[in-house]
């Protein structure tokens, strides 16, 4: 009954007890008992590889019994709790009317707080205000009540005090679901419109999109049509989620939250934020807000052992089946041999997808270091986007080089707004404002938007905003078109011979400490061979920086009891033969610190 159904989410910053809560609430609703839960519905990465399918525990339908009596359908959607993932969150919040915002009571209102908030109040949802840990000794739930109240105008006889701990309060979060969210609105009779919030793939059935249908409704049988593509299937089955498990049912009607098949082939027929409608009497127009996933962050990735090229191409295959804003396509470098150029969405999709080619497909990799996105307006006037720094067209032909900005914003206790700045400025940040939110002391906090390239903030900012603030200030991020900036291409040559993999696009202001502090780091990491090798830094032709791994000598001469000349001579010569035929050779190990080496040096 539509009446009786409520859509929600949780949204809170990092830790502020999400998972908790959910459990908390999955136990309440006795969808599953307290031992089930844990591999039930969180964490169920380990299961899903022993099964071989994505059971992703993105939604969950409960049923709770409420104070007047009547049954309620509960359908639960969970949002990713990564800057990364932005706009997977966005969808998933598209989904429901309601959300729960959950505070921590020792820690109140953070950044993902405010940034989660907004969301929420962009899709006009109906806000419960949860102060939650209230079991621990350092929670202060009235001060960060008010805090709510003042920092996002949400009253303070809103909040619901509540522990994911112990249990206390979480009926009153209930009861709040029950009466404060609104029943989803819809006609059964119109036609089909229904919002992909999450897609996975499976072996058997192709990929299952997750929907929350708006209009109208979904049956087996039906045809139908994806809108962006306008690709049309034949719906298998239609469901709703379960815990731990996909339950088919006969049809979704307006309001409901489930899973479709339809013998879909590949993720991208249906991305997150399409809309999925019936190709015989199609809806008047897409849920809003459509956009294909798309990777903002390049690194190569090469196989240690060249035997594995194949095995790597396999297995980035298996995972882009459950991963629409995964990519890759072969590159070559010099210095590796054969691999491929991947995109993801930031460095943590980066590092996760690494780890899971390493631990799932038993994979031994070297990474470069990550890159974005630059734009190169050629002396043609022709738009490059260059991928890979060592691609960086020659700068003769270069009119402007682009970098990617993004609007960045930081909240922060006042007390770290200096070094916070100081941060942000030796990253190229360039202020857009500065509020001060809260009035009373404890709650005094100030909100910092910033332009800063993408680049600056990629590899270190997040740790270094967290140590300058003791952990306070917390950050977020959205990708703010390309500006023109003074960049230059940093090429590392080892042993005087150009390494494409290490090259790097840095501002020309900082080019120089970087190279430095490579070159320093790569004479450290790269080990001794029988020659010195010299390590360097240059742009275009001019070396600005340079370091040298010293020569492991043998001793040619130790044999030749003195005296022969010509004969010390001789195998003098010889030696200086096999130091050129190595140099041509090139044949220095480069570690895979060496990469690592690009991305940390001289930004710190
Ligand atoms: N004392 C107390 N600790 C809690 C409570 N809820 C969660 N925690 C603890 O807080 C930490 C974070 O809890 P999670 O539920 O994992 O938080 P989360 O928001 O889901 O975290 P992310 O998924 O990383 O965003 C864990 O160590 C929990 O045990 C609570 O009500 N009381």
């Amino acid at each position: 009954m539509q009446e009786r159904i409520r859509n929600f989410s949780i949204i809170a910053h990092v830790d502020h007890g999400k998972s908790t809560l959910a459990d908390r609430i999955l136990q309440m609703t006795h969808a599953v008992s307290v031992r089930e839960m844990r591999e039930q519905f969180l964490d169920s990465l380990e299961l899903e590889r022993e099964r071989g399918i994505t059971i992703k525990a993105s939604a969950v339908r409960l049923f709770y019994q409420a104070k007047d009596g009547q049954t309620y359908t509960f359908n639960l959607i969970d949002t990713p709790g990564h800057v990364d993932f932005g706009y997977e969150v966005s969808r998933a919040l598209a989904a429901v009317e309601g959300v729960l915002l959950v505070v921590d009571a020792s820690q109140g209102v953070e950044a993902q707080t405010i940034a989660n908030f907004y969301l929420a109040l962009e899709h006009e949802h109906t806000i419960i205000p949860v102060v939650n840990k209230i079991d621990l000794p350092s929670a202060r739930p009235e001060e960060v009540a008010l805090e709510i109240e003042e920092v996002l105008g949400l009253p303070t006889e809103e909040v619901v005090f509540a522990s994911g701990k112990t249990g206390q309060g979480v009926e009153d979060i209930l009861e709040a679901i029950v009466r404060r969210i609104p029943a989803p609105a819809g006609q059964p009779t119109n036609p089909l419109k229904a919002l992909i919030f999450d897609s996975i793939f499976d072996a058997y059935q192709g990929v299952i999109p997750y929907v929350r249908v708006f209009e109208g409704a979904v049956t087996r049988g039906d045809k139908i049509r994806i809108w962006s593509t306008g690709k049309e299937f034949e719906v298998d089955k239609v469901g709703v989620f379960r815990p731990g498990a996909l339950e088919p049912v006969a049809r979704l009607g307006p309001g409901e939250v489930g899973w479709i098949t339809a013998n879909i082939r590949e993720i991208g027929e249906a991305q997150v934020g399409d809309t999925i409608t019936l190709a015989d009497n199609p809806t008047d127009g897409p849920y809003p807000g459509f956009k294909p996933a798309k990777p903002v962050v390049f690194a190569g990735m090469y196989p240690v052992d060249t035997q594995d090229y194949n095995r790597l191409r396999d297995a980035l295959e298996k995972l882009k089946l459950n991963d629409a804003a995964l990519s890759f396509e072969p590159e070559t470098s010099e210095a590796l041999g054969f691999g491929f150029r991947c995109g993801f969405l930031g460095l943590l999709h980066a590092e996760i997808v690494q780890e899971r080619l390493e631990r799932e497909f038993n994979l031994n990799l070297i990474s470069t270091a990550p890159s974005v996105i630059y734009r190169v307006l050629t002396t043609d006037g022709e738009m490059i986007e260059v991928h890979n720094p060592s691609m960086l067209p020659d700068p003769a032909t270069i009119a402007a080089l682009e970098e990617p900005y993004v609007r960045l914003t930081v909240y922060t206790p006042e007390e770290y707004v200096g070094p916070i700045m100081q941060l942000l400025q030796e990253k190229r940040g360039r202020m857009d404002h500065m509020n001060y939110l809260g009035t009373r002391e404890r709650a005094k906090r100030v909100e910092l938007v910033y332009q800063v390239p993408f680049g600056e903030i990629l590899y270190d900012f997040h740790d270094r905003l967290k140590s300058l603030s003791r952990g306070y200030a917390s950050m977020d991020y959205e990708q703010a078109g390309y500006q023109e900036g003074d960049l230059v291409k940093v090429q590392i040559l080892v042993n005087e011979e150009p390494v494409d993999a290490l090259a790097f696009i840095a501002h020309r202001d900082k080019a120089y400490t970087i190279g430095r502090s490579i070159v320093d780091k790569l004479a450290e990491v790269i080990p001794r061979q029988q020659f010195a090798v010299p390590i360097q830094a240059a742009i275009g032709g001019k070396i600005i920086a340079r370091a040298t791994v010293k020569a492991l000598r043998k001793d040619v001469l130790a044999k030749c009891y003195g005296g022969d000349v010509s004969r010390k001579k001789k195998l003098l010569e010889k030696q200086k033969e096999g130091k050129k035929r190595l140099k041509a050779i090139g044949s220095v190990e480069v570690p895979q610190e060496a990469f690592l080496a690009v991305l940390s040096a001289g930004r710190e």
